[in-house]
């Protein structure tokens, strides 16, 4: 239990866990083993660092091995702790079940504020906390994969892939060791964007379907919709980004760090992106209304309210003022047990976050998948698939010449067309196909059972299902 007299991170998860397994028929002993989280490592390793030894705190926790490898970003923040790498260990196995990535769950974090730090010493740091997590396989191919998570990205895991790459030199698969990795270094085009373009794709998939609108009161499409974004990081901003520029959504308000920006008629993302590299943070951005209590404006009107930073943003004490008739929890655990039991009865509808950021360890799958096929993803259809649009391309032509009706096809969408099986291309497309039918099995368990309230309840019920199945087929 917290000081806040709220449950932790950890408990919040299993108090949600046990709303969805006392609605399904599991026997007590697999319940607890699939609800409690295997293993968790502490390290404690020194660097040395500006002249002196100074000693960092790092967790890898494994939450469930029912499937391998594990799966789970390591996070970098000061306020990392056994508690939070558990809970988001744990959401990881759920999440994996959902999206079906055939992985099992496992988090990791090092207590540290990156920006404390050069780029040279966070290098040091990352491979003497890599090294300690490899030679226990906490970091390998086949049993424990990580990802970025918050403070982490593309750098660091290029590092990690390294560090074990010099420890296994004979390991042929050594690249699958890590997922976010840069496309250079082994990674896959759109890892980056990935979990804030899953958001984009959830939501579009929400909103195919009116009477899941209606239980939030909105209509319509995502066309002139009202967003707030909590956190312009790496979800925050490509979620923003693309809802904005793709859907034609408003971001009336991006709320970071140091304060939020409001604009009603709509925040250039792009923009504000690049004033927060160059000065630090939201204050001073010239074209829109600055206010310092940013945690204030989640109790803003809007539409649709995207947390994407932190856990535990929406707590007992402020759940009742937000008006957003739909949260999508971009972030992971972004609303804490109680806040979640008063969102309920008030009527808002959320998309929880084992579906809404599923999108990053989705396509971290095609990227193992694709480092350890050794081959350039795509290329085996390219051909086949080049060879059959150019058919159809002719075969439209020439109808139309035939009957004289004077179609022709510009040239951008051809070219678009033939060469449409680019790696992105089949990314973004495997990505949408999953957030859709995730979507669609979680619908599914909402709609036909009354005991069923939430999204959320739905998610836990097909992923625990799913995750029970493995179990009981493979034994303990
Ligand atoms: N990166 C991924 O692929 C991924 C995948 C799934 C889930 N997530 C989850 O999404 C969330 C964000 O992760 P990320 O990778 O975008 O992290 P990030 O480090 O790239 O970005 C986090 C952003 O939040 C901002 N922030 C920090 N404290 C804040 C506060 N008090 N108020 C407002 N903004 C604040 C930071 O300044 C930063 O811009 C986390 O919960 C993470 O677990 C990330």
């Amino acid at each position: 239990m917290h000081a806040s007299g709220e449950p932790s991170f950890r408990e919040s998860v299993d108090l949600m866990f046990n709303r969805a397994a006392r609605l399904m028929n599991l026997s007590p002993g697999l319940e607890q083993k699939i609800r409690v989280c295997n293993s968790t490592y502490t390290v404690r390793f020194g660097v040395r660092l500006r002249g002196k030894i100074e000693t960092f705190v790092g967790y890898r926790s494994v939450h469930s091995e029912h499937m391998e490898p594990v799966k789970g970003g390591i996070r970098y923040a000061t306020n990392v702790n056994q508690d939070e790498v558990e809970a988001l260990a744990a959401l990881m196995t759920y999440k994996c079940a959902l999206v079906e990535t055939p992985f099992g769950g496992s988090k990791g974090g090092l207590c540290i504020d990156p920006r404390q730090w050069e780029e040279h010493e966070l290098e040091l740091i990352t491979r003497r906390f890599a090294y300690e997590l490899i030679k226990r396989d906490l970091i390998h191919p086949a049993q424990n994969v990580p990802a970025p998570d918050m403070g982490t990205g593309e750098r660091e895991m290029a590092w990690i892939a390294d560090q074990y790459a010099r420890m296994n030199t004979t390991d042929i698969n050594a690249k699958a060791c890590v997922t976010g990795k840069p496309p250079h270094a082994g990674g896959i085009q759109g890892r980056v964007e990935a979990t804030g373009r899953g958001v984009q794709y959830a939501l579009r998939e929400f909103f195919r379907h009116k009477d899941d609108m209606a239980k939030a009161g909105l209509s319509g499409t995502l066309d002139g919709k009202r967003l707030i974004v909590q956190g312009l990081g790496n979800v925050g901003y490509h979620a923003a980004k693309f809802l904005s520029e793709e859907d034609g959504a408003k971001i009336v308000a991006i709320i970071e760090r140091d304060g939020a920006l409001l604009d009603d008629k709509g925040l250039n993302v792009e923009a504000v992106r690049q004033w927060i590299a160059t000065n630090g943070g939201v204050k001073g951005y010239p074209e829109a209304t600055y206010v310092e209590d940013g945690a204030k404006v989640l109790e803003q009107a809007c539409d649709i309210l995207i947390p994407a930073a932190l856990e535990a943003v929406i707590h007992k004490d402020n759940a009742d003022r937000i008006k957003a008739p739909l949260i999508i929890e971009a972030a992971n655990g972004p609303i804490t047990f109680s806040a979640d039991e008063i969102l309920r009865r008030k009527g808002t509808v959320i998309i929880p976050d084992m579906y809404a950021n599923a999108g990053g360890v989705t396509v971290s799958y095609f990227e193992w998948v694709k480092n350890l096929s050794h081959i350039r993803f795509g290329r085996m259809q390219r051909r086949a698939e080049e060879a059959r649009s150019r058919l159809l391309v002719e075969e439209l032509e020439r109808l139309s010449a035939d009957k004289g009706l004077g179609w022709t096809l510009a040239d951008d969408f051809k070219e678009r067309f033939l060469t449409g099986s680019d790696e992105l291309m089949l990314v973004r497309s495997g990505l949408d196909d999953t957030m859709r039918t995730a979507y669609q099995a979680m619908r599914e368990v909402w709609h036909s059972r009354n005991d069923v309230e939430d999204l959320r309840v739905a998610a836990y019920i097909v992923a625990i299902d799913r995750v029970a199945k493995t179990y009981r087929s493979k034994g303990l």
